[in-house]
């Protein structure tokens, strides 16, 4: 038999459930159900999703529910939170989940995070560049890295809202004003290049994509984005055309799903992949696990730029080491020439967004 304290609990949580209140009331009543449910959850971290409404945040938010190294995760966005919580809440898995509906729970959703991953923001349409979106991007990105600096300016940040190349500078400058900036601690994610590199060049040399590592650096927008492969694991060699051909399909990646979307968006189930691969790599970083390599847009010494894609260490801090290029050959020497001089530009326009 059960005390009956126990048995009360019980048949509070259950009806708690059975009776939803509105959304608003559910952040505290739900916050004191997800203490009680928080008991039987698994060991873990804190991790945030901003933007878990939209066409990269729903999947995402499916993926890091199962996720083994996640204990609580927050759902946040300004449209739709309560149906996507409500849903995912039910997956058997140890990860608690908490919903947070616009801006006035921010603050809320961001308390305590150990990782925030942050695809908020409008997508793409055909004919239009990712720089084409700063201007509705730039000032949410602003808003949600207010809110880190209030909530969790501890946080190890994942930026996935595009233009990267400048909303990953427009982060620094509002962590830089607050004065919580660790270079270590913010993150653009350039993943998804990565995970096209394998995947194409696994295709043309006949590989299983999980064997192939293709380092991919410099930015996240067409030719900043430069495929290393003289560097391809495993070692490989490939002809001046074979080169040329993947080298565009891995820059042009975006735009080919853009255009295969025709209207409705960018590329978010391969994204979410890459964003939980990679958020995956920066928890384990964080659990202390050695020798967790993956690449990023980061602040960076590699190059003259400030900021730049490359391979980095990921260890308890964050990005703890950025490691050098290693050697490039001609063709890749000066693909990272005309990828400096966009860069240049764009991570220009995202200081000066915020130093205005
Ligand atoms: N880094 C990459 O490799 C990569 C890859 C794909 C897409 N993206 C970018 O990710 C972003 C999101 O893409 P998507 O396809 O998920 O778009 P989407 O429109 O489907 O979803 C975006 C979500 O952001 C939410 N949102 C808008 N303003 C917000 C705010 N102030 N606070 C919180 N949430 C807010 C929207 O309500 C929506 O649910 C776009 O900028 C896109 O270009 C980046
Ligand atoms: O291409 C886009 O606009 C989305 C994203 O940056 C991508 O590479 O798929």
């Amino acid at each position: 038999m059960q005390p009956a304290s126990e048995a009360n609990q019980r048949i509070a949580r259950i009806s708690a459930h059975l009776h939803p209140p509105n959304f608003q009331m559910e952040e505290s009543s739900g916050l004191r159900r997800a203490n009680c449910r928080a008991k039987g959850a698994a060991p873990g971290f804190k991790v945030a999703i901003l933007g878990a409404a939209g066409g990269i945040g729903q999947p995402l938010a499916m993926l890091m529910k199962i996720n083994p190294l996640v204990s609580v995760l927050h759902l946040y966005d300004v449209v739709n939170t309560p149906g996507v919580t409500a849903d995912i809440s039910h997956m058997d898995t140890g990860a608690v989940v908490r919903g947070f509906l616009g801006q006035p729970q921010l603050e809320e959703a961001l308390a305590g995070m150990d990782l925030v991953i942050i695809p908020a923001g409008v997508p793409r349409k055909p004919g239009m560049t990712r720089d084409d979106l700063f201007n509705i991007n730039a000032g949410i990105v602003r808003t949600l890295c207010e809110g880190i600096v209030k909530s969790c300016p501890k946080a190890i940040v994942n930026l996935i809202s595009n233009p990267v190349n400048s909303t990953v500078p427009i982060a620094a400058e509002v962590f830089k004003r607050a004065g919580t900036y660790c270079p270590k601690r913010l993150l653009g994610v350039t993943m998804l290049d990565v995970v096209r590199a394998n995947t194409f060049v696994a295709e043309v040399l006949g590989l299983d994509p999980r064997e192939v590592d293709v380092p991919v650096i410099g930015g996240h927008a067409g030719v900043t984005i430069l495929p290393l492969l003289s560097q391809v694991k495993p070692p490989c060699s490939f002809t001046p055309q074979e080169i040329d051909q993947l080298t565009l399909r891995i820059q042009n990646g975006g735009t080919e799903v853009v255009e295969a979307k025709a209207g409705t968006g960018s590329a978010t189930l391969s994204m979410a992949y890459a964003a939980v691969k990679f958020a995956d790599a920066c928890l384990r970083g964080l659990r202390g696990d050695a020798g967790i390599v993956e690449c990023a847009y980061v602040a960076s010494q590699v190059t003259e730029l400030p900021f730049f894609a490359s391979k980095v260490r990921l260890g308890r801090t964050g990005a703890e080491e950025v490691l050098p290029l290693g050697p490039l050959n001609e063709y890749e020497r000066a693909g990272l020439e005309k990828a400096k001089q966009e860069l240049a530009e764009s991570i220009q326009k995202g200081v000066s967004f915020i130093k205005k």
